[in-house]
C-alpha cells in the first residue's frame, strides 16, 4: 500500500491543504519545530487511532482548538484507492474507512502496518521493562491478531481481578485465575516463540551495522517461567495469592514477564555506550520490519524521524541497506543534513516544511 494524499484540519500546527504523497519515499526537510514530526504524528494516528508521541488524543488538537481531523487517501493491496478519515470531536475519536465506520481499532492494524523510527525508541533498550514489553506485544499483534485479542482480554481480567482484590470480593479470584492462565499462557508460549525467532534476525543485524563482533541478544524471563499448563498457572496463583492480597495487586503474570537485551551475560544498558544503546534502538526497528515481512510477506510503511544524524557513514550506509523493504517511507531531516540524498531514489518527493506547511522542492 501507499499513501498518495494527505490532509489535515486543526491537527498541530499543520496547515489545512492537501499534500500530495504518491511516491515511494517522501523526504521532509526543514529547520527544527517547523512541523515534520507532526506530520509523521498525523500519519501514525491515522494507521492506529492513537500517537506514538502521547496516549491523549486532545493533545493533538492546534492551540485553541477542541477538534482534529486527518484524511488519508491510499492505494490499497487490493489496487483500489481509500480513503480513511479519523476525527477527534467531543472528547471522542472517529474512523471512517471508505464511508463506513470502523468500530474496532484493530481493524486498522491489520489494514495499514506502519512502523515509527525515533529517538524515544532508546528507551525500548535502555527504559523499563514496561517498554520492551510493549515494543514485543507491537511486535506480535502487528502480524497475529489473535495475539492482540489475548492481550486485550488478559488485560481486562487483569484489571477485574485486582478490583476484585481490592474490593475484598475474593470469591471472584478462583474464576479470574483460571482465565488469566488461559490467556497468558498463550500470551506467554507466543512470546517465547517470538523472541527466538527475533533473536536469530536482530544479533547479526547489530553486528553488520556496528561493524563489531559484540553479541548482543535478547532475553525474555516470563513471570511464569516454572509453569507449563494452565492448572500450573491456578496452582501458582492460589500459592501466591496471601502475596497478592498483601500487596493489592496480581503480583505475578504475563504483565510482569522481562524482555532483557544482553551483551553477553550482562544488561546492554549497563555495557553499552549511548551510541551503542541508540544503534541497538535502530535495529530493534529494522529486526521489527524484517519479522513483520518475514511473518506477513508484506512490507510496511515507515516513519523515519530524523535518527540516521548521529551514525558516521558507514554505519549509515550498512544500516540503510537493511531498510529497504518498505512500500513507502516517510523521512524527516534537517537542511543541513545533506545526505539524504545518499538515500533518495531518483523521483524522490521532497518537501520543505515551514511553519506547518509543505512546499515541494
Ligand atoms: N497542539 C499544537 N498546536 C499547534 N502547534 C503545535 C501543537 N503542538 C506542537 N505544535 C507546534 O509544532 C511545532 C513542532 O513541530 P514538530 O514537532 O513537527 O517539529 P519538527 O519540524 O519535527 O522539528 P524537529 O526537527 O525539532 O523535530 C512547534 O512549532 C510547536 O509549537
Amino acid at each position: 500500500m501507499r499513501f498518495i494524499e494527505l490532509w489535515a484540519n486543526q491537527f498541530r500546527n499543520i496547515a489545512a491543504e492537501r499534500i500530495p504523497v504518491d511516491n515511494r519515499q517522501v523526504f521532509l526537510i526543514g529547520p527544527n519545530g517547523q512541523g515534520k514530526t507532526n506530520l509523521l504524528e498525523a500519519i501514525y494516528t491515522l494507521c492506529y487511532g492513537s500517537s506514538f508521541r502521547t496516549n491523549q488524543l486532545k493533545e493533538l488538537t492546534a492551540h485553541g482548538q477542541k477538534a482534529f481531523k486527518i484524511e488519508g487517501r491510499y492505494l490499497g493491496d487490493d489496487h483500489v484507492v481509500h480513503t480513511l478519515v479519523l476525527e477527534w470531536k467531543d472528547g471522542k475519536r472517529s474512523l471512517v474507512l471508505d464511508d463506513r465506520e470502523v468500530k474496532d481499532r484493530k481493524e486498522l492494524i491489520y489494514n495499514i502496518p506502519c512502523i515509527v523510527f525515533s529517538h524515544d525508541d532508546i528507551f525500548f533498550i535502555k527504559g523499563e521493562p514496561e517498554q520492551r514489553r510493549r515494543f514485543f506485544d507491537q511486535t506480535m499483534s502487528m502480524y497475529n491478531p489473535l495475539f492482540f485479542d489475548d492481550l486485550r482480554r488478559y488485560r481486562l481480567v487483569l484489571r477485574q481481578r485486582n478490583q476484585a482484590i481490592k474490593d475484598g470480593r475474593l470469591e471472584l479470584l478462583a474464576l479470574y485465575d483460571l482465565q488469566l492462565a488461559k490467556y497468558g499462557l498463550a500470551i506467554q508460549s507466543e512470546r517465547t516463540r517470538a523472541v527466538y525467532e527475533f533473536d536469530q534476525i536482530f544479533p547479526s543485524m547489530y553486528k553488520n551495522v556496528s561493524q563489531s563482533s559484540l553479541d548482543v541478544h535478547i532475553e525474555y524471563h516470563p513471570s511464569w517461567s516454572d509453569c507449563a499448563t494452565e492448572d500450573e498457572i491456578v496452582e501458582y496463583l492460589a500459592r501466591t495469592r496471601s502475596r497478592d492480597l498483601s500487596l493489592l495487586t496480581t503480583t505475578s503474570g504475563i504483565h510482569r514477564d522481562r524482555f532483557l537485551v544482553m551483551e553477553d551475560r550482562q544488561p546492554f544498558s549497563q555495557t553499552g555506550s549511548t551510541g551503542q544503546l541508540r544503534l541497538a534502538s535502530l535495529i530493534f526497528r529494522t529486526a521489527q520490519m524484517a519479522f513483520f515481512q518475514k511473518k506477513t510477506g508484506k512490507e510496511p510503511l515507515i516513519l523515519v524521524d530524523d535518527v540516521l544524524l548521529e551514525l558516521d557513514f558507514k554505519k549509515r550506509e550498512q544500516f540503510l541497506h537493511l531498510m529497504q523493504t518498505y512500500c513507502q517511507a516517510f523521512f524527516t531531516f534537517l537542511p543541513e543534513e545533506h545526505y539524504f540524498s545518499e538515500l533518495a531514489d531518483e523521483g524522490a518527493l521532497l518537501y520543505t516544511v515551514q511553519e506547518g506547511r509543505f512546499l515541494r522542492s
